[in-house]
């Protein structure tokens, strides 16, 4: 009697489940599953006449997902998800992606990126100085603690990787004894389609020192053996890769979520080969996993028949967070100083075609 009882519970709990990812997937489907962000970085004390200087870019003053600005002396606008002036603050941005880092939980596959031409502020809002830590931190902190708040119907393990892609290699596995080992992205033998890397060293996260430890070994990682960061980070694509398991301890039902936050090489790199100081293969290869990763986007809605996820490492290795139900959010940077201006328009660009994929045709 009680077995059949277990049974019949089991069985709606199961429906119910399915029922719950649907509707998601409905809603979604409505409110578009890519998302783009704006973040303003602030007028630094190095360009000049430090905060007095003029901004070319602004935030509408009645509409915060409209972006204004000057450029060739016409007054342009760009429309976002939502733009944050520069006084915004890291825990005001978190807030915007929040839920899609939650619903890792619920098995979701999200990818986060940072667009932007360098010294636009991509590290800043994904790693954050220590003292204000930026979307990586905060995210796995709060991963953790809902998932603490689960238990014990729901025993959950956390693992994270890091690693650098850098001209259209898997480069330094930033979490690994040895940085240099060959890393090479493989399909699964378990036949399931999915791709692994097979030797990047995962780290599974125990509690909140943990967190807060393995982040800062990657990052003192990611300084090593580069004598000239901002320039290595400008050409290198960073990526620190989270993911979920999930299983109820009374129905024995899984899930499996993969949260990729990646802060891109700089953008700047795009359409100006031969950039000063750069060697023509780094430009041509950061130009084209960029370029790439718009058309994957792009073809995710229109074209869907042919997703040319393996035409850059990148995209081919996340391919299963960008398909099927999985979430995107792109943040995209604008450099509010005149010099920029040219930059930041392609930048804007760049998000706007990525957006308009959510409208659908
Ligand atoms: N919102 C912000 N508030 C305060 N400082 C910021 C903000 N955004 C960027 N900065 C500062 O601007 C500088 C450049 O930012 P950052 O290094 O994040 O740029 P980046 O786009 O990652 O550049 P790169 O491509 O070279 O890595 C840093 O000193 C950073 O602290």
């Amino acid at each position: 009697e009680v077995t059949n009882m277990n049974r019949d519970l089991l069985r709606k709990y199961k429906e119910e489940m399915h029922l719950r990812k649907k509707l998601h997937n409905e809603l979604v489907e409505l409110k578009g599953n890519i998302r783009v962000l704006c973040c303003i970085c602030p007028i630094k004390l190095e360009d000049g006449d430090g905060p007095d200087a003029c901004s070319v870019v602004s935030v509408d003053p009645q509409d915060d997902s409209i972006l204004h600005m000057s450029y060739q002396g016409k007054a342009t606008m760009f429309k976002m998800d939502k733009v944050f002036p520069p006084q915004a603050s890291q825990e005001e941005v978190f807030q915007e992606v929040q839920p899609l880092v939650t619903s890792c939980i619920d098995g979701f596959n999200v990818c986060i990126f940072a667009y932007g031409q360098t010294s636009s502020g991509k590290t800043y809002t994904m790693q954050g100085p220590p003292e204000n830590p930026g979307i990586n931190q905060r995210a796995l902190h709060l991963l953790f603690s809902e998932v603490v708040r689960k238990v014990p119907d729901w025993d959950y393990i956390i693992k994270v990787s890091m690693v650098e892609i850098y001209n259209e290699a898997l480069r330094r596995d930033l979490l690994g004894k040895d940085l240099h080992k060959k890393l090479e992205i493989k399909l699964s033998p378990d036949r399931s389609g999915r791709l692994y890397v097979p030797g990047l060293t995962e780290f599974t996260v125990t509690n909140v020192m943990d967190i807060n430890r393995v982040l800062h070994f990657g990052h003192t990682n990611r300084t090593t053996e580069c004598t000239n960061l901002s320039e290595h980070s400008a050409r290198s694509h960073a990526l620190l890769i989270i993911s979920i398991h999930g299983v109820n301890s009374s129905t024995g039902i899984e899930t499996c979520g993969k949260l990729n936050l990646v802060d891109l090489a700089g953008s700047e790199h795009v359409g100006r080969s031969g950039a000063e100081g750069s060697s023509l293969q780094e430009t041509q290869c950061i130009n084209k996993s960029l370029s790439v990763l718009g058309d994957v986007i792009y073809a995710l809605r229109y074209k869907p028949g042919h997703i040319p996820f393996r035409n850059s490492k990148l995209t081919y290795l996340l391919q299963d967070s960008l398909k099927g139900d999985s979430k995107t959010l792109m943040m995209v940077q604008a450099s509010p100083m005149e010099k920029d201006v040219n930059e930041t328009v392609c930048s804007l660009t760049f998000a706007q075609r990525v957006r308009s994929v959510e409208l659908g045709p």
